[in-house]
């Protein structure tokens, strides 16, 4: 079974685009968990353009499917997910002046680090998971970090998908029969969508959680977010 974790960072862009607390997030993901999402993402970054240091505390209480934080392991992002243990925390290792997040770990090079990073958060009981270019030496290199899962960057796919790129999808397939294979439990994200979380999902072997943001919310505009959480959902089954 595939979970759907809605990430609700648009949600938070929105409201801080006239201070307030209109669209009022943890409404939000009380919201989307009553429709049916399994999960609820937020990508907290140093600037707070979106998500606020404060609404990872908020949002604690109301979350009680999964909780993702994502982000790169800075310490305040380390300090607070540690505070807060959320169901699983997946690191992302973006430039502070990045857009969006734009490539996956080096988790050759930065194997070290990875692995006391990631003891620490086990050791509190989180889950963990890294960001990770479909690549199977990255895939590999993942697995010797410790860590619990592997969450799949899934922009090329996206883009080679939405111009009729089906084998855009090949490196992807093969980098889940590995991770299944060696015991690296598979997430992905990333520019899914309603057009293409269904093929996605059916090439991927064990695809545990996709966490769906950006396209979601657009979408939403104009379908209504229970309708879309519902379409995620019956194309996730
Ligand atoms: C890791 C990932 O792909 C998402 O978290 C994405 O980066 C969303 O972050 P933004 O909403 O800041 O673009
Ligand atoms: N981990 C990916 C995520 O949370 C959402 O990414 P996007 O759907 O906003 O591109």
């Amino acid at each position: 079974m595939t979970k759907l974790s809605v990430n609700i960072n648009k949600i938070a862009t929105l409201r801080n685009s006239r201070g307030g607390n209109t669209p009022n997030v943890v409404r939000f993901a009380e919201d989307v968990q009553r429709f049916g999402a399994e999960g609820v993402t937020i990508h907290p970054r140093p600037d707070e353009r979106h998500i606020t240091y404060q609404d990872i505390y908020d949002l604690k209480p109301v979350v009680y499917t999964e909780y993702n934080i994502e982000g790169n392991p800075i310490k305040k992002f380390m300090d607070i997910v540690l505070e807060i243990k959320p169901t699983q925390v997946t690191l992302v290792p973006d430039a502070e002046d990045a857009i969006t997040s734009n490539a996956g770990w080096d988790t050759i090079k930065h194997k070290d680090f990875l692995i006391d990073i990631i003891k620490e958060f086990q050791a509190k009981g989180i889950r963990t998971s890294i960001f990770v270019d479909p690549d199977l030496r990255q895939i590999e290199g993942a697995k010797a970090t410790g860590t619990d899962r592997i969450e799949l960057y899934t922009e090329s796919f996206a883009h080679e998908y939405s111009l009729g790129n089906e084998s855009a999808i090949l490196p992807y397939s093969k980098c889940a029969e590995l991770a299944n294979s060696i015991g690296l439990g598979v997430n992905a994200g990333h520019d899914l969508s309603l057009d293409n979380i269904k093929f996605f999902k059916d090439n991927i072997p064990g695809l545990l959680e996709v966490s769906i943001g950006h396209a979601l919310i657009s979408e939403s505009l104009y379908l209504g977010i229970e309708n879309v959480v519902q379409m995620y959902l019956h194309k996730l089954s």
